[in-house]
């Protein structure tokens, strides 16, 4: 509706036009104003609503940075714990290391205890028959033998009761030295107890055998072990024999140990061969 009066043709109607339009404006006026509250409550009920749903993902999000705080520290406290322990490992692995290490050189100082005579620097009679059980598969294998010498220093006891217990060890000593030197590195050499000793000669004839027995008796002839003002002389007695097939290497310790026995009764300071008695 206008309100331009040209357009109107009496007074009257024109304000009673006017009444009705500004009536129908405050009421359009108060319609939109009453619309303007409802939204404004809307809008209001809205930002209580995001304010709520604010305050309680706000609390939400304090309380899962406070956890993450926490565990933070948690994972940092326990990352130190960890590298401590790591450290700890590392030194107790350390330590393990060196204990592994000591017990080798231990072992290996055992076994060397167990296996060479401390007197004589000769393998021990445990270990040459254990060199000796290994080495007769070995030969057996290849269908080869090997020759047992059984040795025996003579008239010991009168060195010992001479010149005392020491020289008797010296002389001992220099029987171990003189019986290495004349064998060769693969041949076993050892201590059968007291000034008792026994060789083994791998892959070796009789004849060649009893060549370097022969010449080991020389040596020792020949030899002079200075003691205190004047020097002790010793001689041994040798007994050979050949170990053959399979049998156990005890029966030709034995039949060396005869031989010994008939260089004894012969004289000593000499080798004497095992040849089986002649049948009857
Ligand atoms: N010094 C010393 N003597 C020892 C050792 N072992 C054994 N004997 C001595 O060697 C001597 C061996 O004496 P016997 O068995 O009678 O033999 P032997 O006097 O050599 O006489 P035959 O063997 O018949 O020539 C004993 O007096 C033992 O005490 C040792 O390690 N050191």
């Amino acid at each position: 509706m206008s309100l331009d009066p040209l357009q109107h043709d009496s007074e009257d109607s024109r304000a009673d036009d006017e009444v009705f339009s500004l009536y129908a404006q405050e009421e359009a006026v108060i319609r939109r104003a009453e619309g303007m509250i409802e939204q404004l409550d809307m809008v209001s009920d809205g930002v209580k609503t995001l304010a709520d749903a604010y305050r309680i993902g706000y609390r939400e999000t304090v309380r899962l940075v406070r956890i993450s705080d926490r565990m933070q520290l948690e994972l940092h406290q326990a990352n130190r714990i960890l590298s401590a322990q790591a450290e700890d490992l590392k030194q107790l692995n350390d330590a393990l290391r060196k204990e592994i290490k000591r017990r080798e050189r231990l072992e290996h100082e055992l076994r060397r205890i167990a296996s060479i005579d401390a007197l004589t620097g000769v393998h021990t009679r445990r270990y040459v028959l254990e060199l000796a059980e290994y080495e007769q598969r070995r030969l057996m294998r290849h269908g080869k033998g090997f020759v047992v010498f059984m040795m025996d220093l003579d008239h010991f006891k009168r060195i010992n009761d001479q010149f005392g217990h020491a020289a008797g060890d010296q002389l001992l000593q220099d029987f171990g030295q003189l019986l290495r030197s004349s064998l060769r590195k693969s041949d076993i050499a050892g201590r059968f107890g007291g000034e008792e000793f026994l060789a083994l000669l791998p892959e070796t004839d009789l004849g060649t055998a009893e060549a370097v027995a022969e010449r080991l008796c020389e040596q020792t002839r020949a030899f002079r072990s200075p003691w205190k003002e004047t020097h002790l002389r010793m001689t041994v007695s040798i007994g050979l024999a050949e170990v053959g097939g399979e049998e156990p290497l005890e029966r030709a310790i034995s039949r060396a140990d005869q031989a010994l026995y008939e260089a004894k009764s012969a004289g000593r300071d000499r080798v004497v061969t095992y040849s089986p008695a002649p049948a009857r």
